[in-house]
């Protein structure tokens, strides 16, 4: 599968200067940003920014990120699941994941996560993929927001919504663990119906239990 992909930016008045939401951004623009040390939620920012300097180059891989001038203050990442999950067990070409979505701590609250969404769905290549992610309450920062696990999935909810995901069922433990867990995806408009099925298939590999 070719993974064509268009770049877009917006940029919001910011009281420390200009707001800019962009992506996919390359590997070498990435690299060249300096990135908030707030952005720890799953890894020391240093290390945050590496990693996703080399998501940023796979071929599938999308980086779309908010800063403030040179400043990465947000991020959310697109790229194929990992090999250990089972929604890679699926074999489509067409599936990719939001894997990660941070917004430094200071900065939250003023739609800069649902800003990255919206910008992210604005590629026209989207409408390609069955786009999925993961929620899982133990990757959420109840500690820092103080929010209970309801109100931080109704939050995640009204971000991953801005991007056009819904919810789905499926019988992954990991997702069943805890009921505040969930799979979200959108399935692009061109999607074909076999890998539609291929999806519904791998959502639910204990059918006989349904
Ligand atoms: C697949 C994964 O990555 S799962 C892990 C997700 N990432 C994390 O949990 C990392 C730590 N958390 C964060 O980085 C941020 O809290 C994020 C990325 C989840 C949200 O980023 P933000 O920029 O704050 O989101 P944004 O401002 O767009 O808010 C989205 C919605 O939630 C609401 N919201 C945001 N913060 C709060 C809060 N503390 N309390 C209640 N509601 C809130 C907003 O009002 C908005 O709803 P609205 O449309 O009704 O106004």
């Amino acid at each position: 599968m070719e993974h064509k992909k268009t770049y877009f930016s917006r940029t919001f008045p910011h009281d420390e200067g200009k707001l800019i939401i962009e992506g996919p951004v390359s590997s070498e623009r990435l690299a060249s940003f300096e990135f908030h040390e707030g952005l720890k939620a799953f890894r020391p920012s240093k290390q945050q920014q590496e990693a996703l300097v080399k998501i940023a180059a796979f071929p599938e891989g999308r980086i779309n990120v908010a800063r403030i001038e040179n400043m990465v203050v947000g991020y959310v990442t697109f790229l194929y699941p990992d090999s250990l999950e089972r929604w890679y067990e699926a074999e489509l070409a067409n599936l990719i994941e939001l894997g990660a979505v941070e917004v430094v701590a200071a900065y939250r609250g003023a739609r800069i996560g649902k800003s990255l969404l919206e910008l992210s769905m604005l590629d026209d290549a989207m409408e390609d993929y069955i786009i999925i992610t993961t929620e899982y309450y133990w990757h959420w920062d109840l500690k820092g927001t103080g929010l209970n696990v309801w109100d931080y999935r109704n939050m995640m909810e009204k971000m991953m919504r801005a991007g056009g995901m819904e919810f789905f069922s499926t019988d992954d433990p990991e997702v069943c663990s805890h009921p505040a867990n969930a799979l979200m995806a959108r399935i692009g408009k061109r999607v074909d119906q076999e890998s539609i099925e291929r999806f519904d298939r791998v959502r639910f590999k204990h059918r006989v239990n349904y």
